[in-house]
């Protein structure tokens, strides 16, 4: 057996494999075991749903660098998928260890694929040492499904180098792609995001500019007298029109995060992977933090976005499918950084799908969206939210941002007044 099929196994084993076909729904659990075990009809349904007696593959990106990987994974996912999945259906894939962190690594599976194994693109795949390529075969007699991992022998034949039988299995406690989300999708120190940064120098010269700008100091304990007040929430719930009338009634110094300087590369950042980008506005919260500390020392400090906005559209990201797929309230992914500024209250305005649609839609957005995309933007949307309010010290209070602007700034005055004696 070739060396590296022997590295890919130490890593495979014992794993659990998740299928997502249906976003609402909760994804086929399958155990991979080396034995057989007799199966009761009932559970024929999960394999019905998933293979349907068609020829699959599956492809795994399992690149040790983290970085590596989530470049190879978007690479994989934009590039290749589309290329051999033409009148295929395509689901994303987890193999994970059930309920153990960083365990997950992220795949699809190409279901209906005729003869992928007789093409050159194959041999290419499975001679890639960063993907694991498993294809899937039903033994008749049994009804067994077995998973068969490729690799390439010593003579440069591609062969099977391990044979896992699929039983379905009961669902984990933590859905498996909430598995790696600390410091790939959240970052709680300053010095992990810096971490990514400094290693994506080579490829993102921006970011070398960017540690420079970070590098000017950190403060944790404001000196500054003044309260600091965030207001956070969706796309077109307000907070612009609140945070300008806010800072003309109170005199105060507006900000927000990421902050202005980092304008210029907000849309190089936004369209890398995920660990990328969330590391990008994780240490433009720690910058944006430096320009509270000093300006709070001269007036109140409104911030348009900081922590609260970073950490939800991380984890709502990552989340797949459902909205209960979410770490449970009192998770440590809701628990603020340790090297973070904190301000003295957070402001989370809410206001109904249907009001924030009719905002979008006002100002010129949304208008082409089908359906279905409202749909899983609704999706999105409640997970934002949903994650918004489960952040800790310090929790956000909600307020209801429908009524008219003059009344959410009286609301929010009063506010302002009771918490922070303003
Ligand atoms: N309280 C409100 N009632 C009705 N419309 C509002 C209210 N606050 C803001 N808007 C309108 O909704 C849209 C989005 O507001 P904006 O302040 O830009 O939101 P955000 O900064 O959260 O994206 C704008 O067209 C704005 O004029
Ligand atoms: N402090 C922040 C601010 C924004 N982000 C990310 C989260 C989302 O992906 C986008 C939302 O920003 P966007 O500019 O669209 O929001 P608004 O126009 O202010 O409503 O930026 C963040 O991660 N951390």
């Amino acid at each position: 057996m070739a060396k590296q099929a022997f590295s890919r196994l130490g890593r495979w084993c014992s794993r659990m494999f998740a299928v997502e076909c249906d976003p609402s729904s909760d994804p086929v659990y399958f155990a991979l075991t080396k034995t057989p075990q007799t199966r009761q009809c009932s559970e024929r349904q999960a394999f019905e749903k998933i293979f349907r007696k068609a020829k699959s593959f599956s492809l795994h990106v399992c690149t040790e660098d983290k970085i590596q990987r989530a470049k190879f994974y978007e690479d994989i996912k934009n590039n290749t998928i589309p290329g051999v999945s033409r009148g295929c259906s395509v689901f994303d894939v987890f193999s994970f260890h059930p309920d153990v962190k960083n365990s997950a690594l992220r795949g699809f599976l190409v279901r209906g694929v005729a003869d992928i194994q007789e093409t050159g693109l194959f041999d290419e795949l499975v001679r890639n040492p960063g993907l694991n390529v498993c294809t899937y075969v039903l033994e008749e007699d049994t009804e067994h499904w077995w998973q068969h991992l490729w690799s390439k022998a010593e003579d440069g034949r591609m062969v099977v180098v391990e044979k896992y039988c699929l039983v379905p299995a009961e669902k984990p406690e933590h859905h498996p792609s909430t598995l790696n989300i600390i410091n790939s999708d959240v970052f709680y120190k300053f010095g992990d995001a810096c971490k990514v940064l400094r290693e994506c120098t080579k490829f993102i010269p921006e970011s070398k500019e960017l540690l420079e700008l970070v590098d000017q100091g950190l403060p944790l304990k404001r000196e500054g007298r003044f309260p600091v007040i965030v207001i956070e929430g969706l796309d077109a719930t307000g907070k612009t029109t609140l945070t300008r009338s806010l800072t003309d009634t109170l005199n105060a110094t507006l900000l927000q995060s990421p902050p202005q300087c980092l304008s210029p590369w907000r849309p190089r950042f936004d369209s890398e992977p995920a660990l990328l980008r969330r590391a990008f506005y994780a240490l433009g919260n720690y910058i944006t933090a430096g320009q509270i500390d000093r300006a709070s020392a001269h007036a109140p400090v409104i911030v348009d976005r900081y922590w609260h906005s970073t950490a939800a559209y991380g984890i709502a990201t990552a989340v797949s499918g459902r909205v209960d797929n979410l770490p449970g309230p009192g998770s440590e992914v809701y628990r603020w950084p340790v090297d973070l500024l904190q301000p003295d209250l957070v402001l989370l305005l809410t206001v109904s799908p249907e009001e924030r649609i009719r905002r979008l839609r006002f100002r010129g957005a949304e208008k082409t969206r089908e359906e279905a995309e409202l749909e899983a933007n609704d999706r999105f949307r409640s997970k934002v939210e949903q994650a918004y309010k489960r952040i800790e010290d310090p929790a956000c209070v909600v307020v209801d941002a429908s009524p008219p602007p003059d009344q959410v700034l009286q609301q929010v005055l009063l506010l302002i007044k009771n918490k922070c004696h303003l």
